[in-house]
């Protein structure tokens, strides 16, 4: 029924069209809705046309303006680190906000091949309000033929003081509107909410690593049983880890962490192919971003390796702490080294980097290790999505999807 209120404030009329017309934007976009699943055929929903891409961006609203952020300019990358700082993804108790580094930024949004207009900033007066970032993928969709190149969407951020304005679906419109002009008519993306439709919906695990600090900040809690001293003892890790010749990735190690790497994401049905270039890019070291370790075997093989990104969180109001540092595992190929050991390396390499929380998705075959190495499943579900896309039976499992965006 139609929701009426009282005071029809424009605020409320906002509420009023939520609750009457879920989803109103997203019934726009070629994503297929419930009923019409049946009979699309797996491959793209429309086809885009070239020479009907508009020229010119949208329209903003006045004193609004579109700016290509350059986030090699010290300042511009101060302003997109603080915008999302004060204003990116929170947990629903608002007791954690994502603290993204200007390095890790880097890192996420400068891999080769980059377009300098897919960092699209919206200022008003010069100051930044809004966000949103594509970067170019080719995405492996179900099988070797179907290799799609398409954009992966990230960092949608829209100041909380100017919200409601309607400003993220001009964003998304604006981003998607940049990659039709590249010719391309995909994409894909993640999010914590749940708009149309889920390709896999897949969930958080959390392994303690430092159980004192997860209960004094609020993240973990203790049962009736538990005691702060159990919990330390019950994580508690080795100093060093288990395999021999585990060390940090190296230069020399691009090529054959290559192979390994490629060869193992055949195993899924979402999956990206890696260059050289790309994997120095993504799994060199760099501190306090990302952290790769490779096993190596006598004559120089690289039988396996491990990597995680920091992502530490703001934490809101706590006297003592203002950061949780959290570990995100990223990928992880064993090939030789039992998967269970190479992730407890992980873990003791983790924590030996000051890491607090060591996060992991039941995507790949994370589950192989999660519960054997003592990860808790988390309340958080991360949702994949795919733009223009029909897939053959709708749904992935979190098992048969291959790629983690960070
Ligand atoms: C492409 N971008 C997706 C990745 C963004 N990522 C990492 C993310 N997206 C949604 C989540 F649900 C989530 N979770 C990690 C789990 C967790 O740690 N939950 C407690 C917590 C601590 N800090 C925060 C900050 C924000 C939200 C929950 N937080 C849940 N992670």
């Amino acid at each position: 029924q139609q929701v009426v209120v009282k005071k029809n404030t424009q605020y409320n009329q906002q509420l009023i069209d939520k609750l009457n017309k879920p989803h109103q934007f997203w019934q726009t976009q070629p994503m297929p809705n419930i009923n019409e699943m049946d009979k699309l055929k797996p491959g793209p929903i429309q086809l885009g046309v070239l020479a009907e891409v508009r020229k010119d961006p949208f329209n903003l609203i006045d004193k609004f303006e579109w700016f290509n952020v350059d986030l090699r300019n010290e300042e511009q990358a101060q302003q997109v680190y603080t915008l999302l700082k004060e204003n990116y993804v929170e947990d629903d108790d608002n007791m954690f906000r994502f603290d993204y580094s200007i390095e890790f930024l880097r890192w996420a949004l400068l891999p080769p091949g980059q377009y300098s207009d897919w960092l699209i900033g919206v200022r008003v007066n010069q100051k930044l309000v809004g966000f949103i970032t594509g970067i170019p993928v080719t995405l492996h969709i179900e099988n070797e033929q179907n290799k799609v190149k398409m954009t992966e969407i990230n960092f949608l951020c829209v100041h909380k003081k100017i919200r409601a304005n309607r400003l993220a679906p001009v964003l998304i419109k604006e981003i998607t509107r940049r990659v039709h002009i590249k010719n391309m008519w995909q994409a894909v993306y993640t999010a914590g909410i749940v708009v149309p439709t889920p390709i896999s919906q897949t969930r958080y695990y959390h392994r303690s690593l430092n159980a004192k600090k997860l209960i004094e900040v609020g993240f973990s809690s203790l049962s009736a049983r538990q005691t702060i001293s159990r919990q330390q003892k019950l994580y508690k890790l080795p100093e060093e880890p288990k395999t021999p010749g585990i060390r940090p990735m190296k230069k020399k190690d691009v090529a054959q962490v290559t192979k390994l790497l490629n060869e193992y994401l055949k195993n899924f049905k979402l999956y990206f192919k890696y260059t050289d270039e790309e994997v120095k890019h993504w799994f060199l070291p760099r501190k306090d971003v990302i952290s790769t370790y490779v096993v190596e075997k006598e004559q120089g093989i690289v039988t396996d390796f491990l990597s995680f990104y920091n992502l530490p969180s703001q934490v809101i109001k706590n006297p003592k702490y203002t950061h949780l540092r959290a570990a995100y595992s990223y990928y992880n190929v064993a090939t030789q080294t039992p998967i269970v050991q190479l992730m407890y390396d992980a873990l003791i390499l983790a924590k030996n980097e000051g890491y607090d929380v060591f996060n992991a998705l039941d995507i790949m075959d994370n589950e192989k290790f999660l519960k054997e190495l003592m990860f808790c499943p988390g309340d958080g579900q991360l949702n994949y999505y795919l733009y223009n896309w029909k897939l053959e039976n709708d749904m992935l499992k979190p098992e048969e999807i291959g790629i983690v965006l960070v």
